[in-house]
């Protein structure tokens, strides 16, 4: 009988913060090793066994820019089911969190070099092409379900829907 593989748990975590002209910025990073490398993308990673969502959050927002967040500053900001039906072993099952508290100076790890953007002049272009589709959303503060569906290329949009 075929069995379906198990889908990846991972997070994403956005971490956000205010300009002294009242701006909003949040912390994106050059993504250097694995999976995703050579696009600008968000600190998070896979969930490892025996891990909630949120601890995994904080493990690899640490890991990844040496910025430290308490789990009780971790928003829920909702979840994205990412599927590549022409890979079907790399699909995962996604938790969101935003915050505006944490502490430290983001600095480059080996798999990403972190860097803050203005939430006007996020960069789409250098980014996973369904960014564009639901990271409005995370900095509108809303919660959202989104299921994206990539195409055959495992890089366009296939289709986007929201829940
Ligand atoms: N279509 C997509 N759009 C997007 O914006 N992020 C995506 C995406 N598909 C996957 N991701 C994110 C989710 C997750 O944070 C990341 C993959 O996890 P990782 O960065 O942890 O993978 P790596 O293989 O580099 O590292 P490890 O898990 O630490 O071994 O890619």
């Amino acid at each position: 009988m075929l069995r379906h593989p198990q889908v990846s748990p991972v997070v994403l975590c956005f971490l956000f913060r205010e300009t002294p002209d009242g701006g909003q910025e949040v912390l994106l990073g050059l993504k250097k090793t694995g999976f995703g490398v050579g696009r600008i993308v968000t600190l998070g990673g896979h969930v490892e066994p025996g891990e909630t969502a949120a601890q995994a959050a904080v493990r690899e927002v640490f890991e990844e820019s040496g910025v430290s967040v308490a789990e009780e500053d971790l928003e829920p900001a909702g979840s994205i089911e990412f599927m590549f039906p022409a890979r079907p072993d790399w699909d995962m099952s996604t938790v969101v969190y935003r915050t505006w508290n944490w502490s430290g100076e983001p600095a480059p790890s080996t798999e990403i070099t972190p860097a803050w953007y203005s939430v006007d002049a996020v960069p789409y272009a250098q980014m996973w092409e369904d960014s564009a589709y639901w990271l409005p959303k995370v900095i509108a503060g809303d919660y959202f379900a989104a299921a994206v569906t990539l195409a055959p290329d495992n890089e366009c949009v296939g289709s986007v829907v929201f829940s």
